[in-house]
């Protein structure tokens, strides 16, 4: 059958480990039964980026539905940027901590449902040294985690732990100066999130009053690792103790490391030590459906 309307299916392969025949079984299912014509590009890990953005230019989907992980969803969103294609996400990752923001949490049957569903919202991004963050980066102890964590070859919640106990011998505090439109702060800092949503992908709240689609995006800056300001977080609090964590929305800030270089790590990518970040919201980055 002939349709005007089209779908394009991104599948990342070797996310997670989730068999993908599922996938592609209920899209082709779901696609035929709604009227569209649907595509099918399997990522390769070389130029994907390029092929996606190349294949929205030449089919023009209304849609492009990304299963895969956090790394795969980030790209297919730089790729359909500045279009008007709407992305459905099928979370089938290792880390789904994109999805989970978006509140898509169930099977793989109801991930396909909400993709091709009607309930539409406009996402954020935050731009961090020209580069594009959906989701939580961050510069200290969690950046030097990723980093070791990658560089490992343990995987899972055991090998998890193993590299947070290394991590935490490792890291060093450092000096850092933040300047906004409203204030300038100089602090010590364990961590500072730069962050566009609530949770990372270990479902740990780390930003509970972070809205994705808000045109703001939060810095969560922390001093010390404190067990009732981390239970407040895990609780949904906001009233901390600023003498060990502040919590601020802002549309832009210049983050300078004073005394030392800091680990970076961009949506769980390790990035490098940096001594300078600029960082700005951009609004409306991406059209994502949602429950
Ligand atoms: N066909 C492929 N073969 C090997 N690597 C691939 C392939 N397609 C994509 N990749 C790589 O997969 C990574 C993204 O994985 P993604 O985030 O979707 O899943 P994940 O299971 O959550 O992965 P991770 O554990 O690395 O977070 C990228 O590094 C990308 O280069």
């Amino acid at each position: 059958m002939f349709s005007e309307r089209k779908v394009l299916l991104v599948v990342n392969p070797i996310s997670g480990d989730v068999n993908k025949d599922v996938v592609f079984e209920e899209v082709i299912e779901t696609a035929a039964a709604k009227g569209y014509d649907l595509r099918i590009y399997t990522t390769t890990g070389e130029h994907d980026l390029e092929t996606i953005r190349e294949m929205v230019g030449n089919i023009k989907p209304e849609r492009v539905l990304v299963a895969g992980g956090d790394g795969t969803i980030s790209l297919t969103a730089e790729a359909v940027q500045g279009s008007d294609v709407i992305m459905g996400v099928i979370p089938v990752g290792s880390a789904n901590g994109l999805a989970m923001d978006f509140g898509i949490t169930g099977s793989i049957t109801e991930a396909v449902e909400v993709a091709f569903g009607d309930k539409i919202i406009g996402i954020d991004a935050v731009c961090i040294n020209n580069e594009v963050s959906l989701h939580l980066s961050d510069i200290g102890l969690n950046a030097l985690l990723v980093k070791n964590y990658e560089s490992s070859d343990t995987r899972g919640k055991l090998g998890y732990a193993r590299e947070m106990l290394k991590t935490l011998s490792e890291h060093e505090n450092f000096l850092v100066k933040i300047t906004t439109a409203n204030e300038v702060i100089e602090t010590e800092a364990l961590i500072v999130i730069i962050a566009n949503a609530q949770k990372y992908g270990t479902g740990v709240t780390i930003n509970p009053t972070g809205d994705m689609s808000d045109g703001f995006f939060e810095l969560v800056i922390a001093k010390k690792l404190d067990f009732i300001e981390t239970a407040k977080i895990l609780a949904g609090s906001t009233d901390f103790n600023p003498e060990i964590m502040r919590v601020i929305s802002v549309e832009k800030a210049d983050i300078e490391c004073l005394d030392k270089e800091a680990h970076f790590q961009i949506d769980g990518e390790y990035k490098g030590m940096v001594r300078n970040l600029e960082a700005h919201i951009l609004k409306d980055y991406i059209k994502v459906a949602i429950p």
